[in-house]
């Protein structure tokens, strides 16, 4: 069985947008739980522009499956994540300025950096995932690292499967996830999984641990809620 952790990133953005605490983040995690999934992701960027710092912190008191907090490890992310000792934290190179996350890390060029830092993090007990292309090299400089899980930058899976190359789509993350299950790695993957395309990715992933999803999993919750929203408000207004 692969784990579904939701990204409320989403969620947070629709909160900002009005200044207030509509949605109620915390709710939200809870009842996202008590609907089956098995994770919780946030992904906390510099200018807390959906998930701020404090919200990490308070969502450690509420959530109780798996909690997993993304990020580039500058100081100010590294220290929250060891206060908060999040179940898992996975490591994504952006920059500060990214819209989203555009890129897996070079584990090959930045390879001393992500060992001390996996180091860090593994000596709190929290477990790392390395954010890396599906690019073999990629994935044995990550096993070089210390590791315990990558996960796997699926956008330009996502992207042709939607144009309907499907076999060219999956190829390189099928090698890419059997050379992580050789070398002993665990495999999470996440970016632009959708309903459209997550049973295809499963299907062809030996051994997914974990998808984190957000983006497309609110858009289609908003879109397959609306028409029961606005019959429950047509009956108000009777
Ligand atoms: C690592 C990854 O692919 C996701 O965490 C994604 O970057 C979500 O971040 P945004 O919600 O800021 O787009
Ligand atoms: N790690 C990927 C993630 O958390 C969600 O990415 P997306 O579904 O918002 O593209």
């Amino acid at each position: 069985m692969t784990k579904l952790s939701v990204n409320i990133n989403k969620l947070a953005t629709l909160r900002n947008s009005r200044g207030g605490n509509v949605p109620n983040l915390l709710k939200s995690a809870t009842d996202i739980e008590s609907f089956g999934a098995q994770g919780i992701t946030v992904h906390p960027r510099p200018d807390e522009r959906h998930i701020r710092y404090q919200d990490a912190h308070d969502l450690k008191g509420v959530v109780t499956t798996e909690y997993n907090i993304e990020g580039n490890p500058i100081p100010k992310f590294m220290d929250m994540v060891l206060t908060i000792k999040p179940t898992q934290v996975t490591l994504v190179p952006d920059a500060e300025d990214a819209i989203t996350s555009n890129a897996g890390w070079n584990t090959i060029k930045h390879k001393d950096f992500l060992i001390e830092v996996i180091k860090t993090f593994k000596d709190y007990g929290i477990r790392t995932s390395i954010f890396v292309d599906p690019d073999v090299d990629m994935v044995k400089g990550a096993a070089e690292t210390g590791t315990d899980r990558i996960e796997l930058y699926t956008e330009s899976f996502a992207k042709e499967f939607s144009e309907g190359k499907k076999t060219e789509s999956i190829q390189p993350f099928i090698d890419a996830a059997k050379m992580a299950n050789k070398l002993g790695l665990g495999i999470n993957a996440g970016h632009d999984l959708s309903l459209d395309n997550i049973k295809f990715f499963k299907e062809h992933i030996p051994n997914l641990f974990e998808v984190s999803i957000g983006h497309a999993l609110i858009c289609e919750s908003l879109y397959l809620g609306l028409e029961n929203v606005i019959n429950m408000y047509l009956h108000r207004l009777k």
